[in-house]
């Protein structure tokens, strides 16, 4: 093991068919950074990510560094069939213990026998991110995570996300279109806009919130 390294994502151009979609994005992150991309709907957001986490390689560039990646969907991407415990077991290839302390890490201890559909969204995406987390992610990749929750339940998902991604030191790559969620896990914030999509930092006095 030669230590963490940065991450390194450079897309010259992504097309669906004939349409850019983004262009000229070159986007490093130091080891153990917390990066967030702001940006409306459809501007391209998911696309970066599947991108940067190794699904959508059909693109002009290149992505280095990323070792182990996790990926939390917008979705939360479940077994339906499997129990809460399972999804973490098969996922993760984890012991079923280890899998009890990483439900009860995301306040769903005791609910290892439920299954995903008997969970709330809210319940889902923990166990969705506990998912992630029992991979032991070098590169933790978060899309939207909390989309679709009530104001309180998003708050209260925030700041458990914020402390698990801490404790776990991947570097990570958030996109949101809420301003408060890139600000409450978040080092670092650009933002993507245009057409084809392009990044930047995010400035202080344009109305971005
Ligand atoms: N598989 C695909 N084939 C064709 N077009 C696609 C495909 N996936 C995404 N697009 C288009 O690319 C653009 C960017 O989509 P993307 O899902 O990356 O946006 P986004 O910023 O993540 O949006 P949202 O915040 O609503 O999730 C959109 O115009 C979308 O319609």
């Amino acid at each position: 093991m030669s230590g963490p390294a940065p991450v390194s994502i450079d897309i010259w151009v992504k097309r669906f068919g004939a349409r850019e979609v983004l262009r000229d994005i070159a986007l490093t992150l130091a080891p153990g950074e917390r990066v967030a991309v702001l940006g409306p709907s459809g501007v391209g957001k998911s696309t970066l990510l599947r991108i940067a986490a190794g699904l959508d390689t059909a693109f002009e560039g290149t992505v280095r560094g990323a070792g182990r990646v996790a990926m939390v969907f917008q979705e939360p991407t479940l077994l339906p069939w499997r129990s809460a415990r399972d999804n973490l077991v098969l996922a993760a290839r984890i012991p079923a213990a280890e899998a009890e302390a990483a439900l009860a890490s995301v306040g769903l201890a005791g609910r290892g026998e439920a299954f995903p559909g008997h969970l709330s969204l809210g319940q889902q995406r923990r166990l969705a991110l506990a998912r992630a987390l029992c991979a032991r992610p070098e590169f933790l990749v978060l899309d939207e995570p909390f989309a679709s929750l009530d104001a309180e339940t998003a708050a209260g998902m925030r700041a458990l996300t914020a402390r698990l991604v801490a404790e776990c030191g991947a570097t990570t790559l958030l996109v949101t279109h809420a301003p408060a969620e890139a600000e409450a896990l978040a080092d670092r914030i650009l933002v993507m806009s245009g057409t084809p999509a392009q990044l930047r930092p995010r400035g202080r006095s344009s109305g971005e919130r």
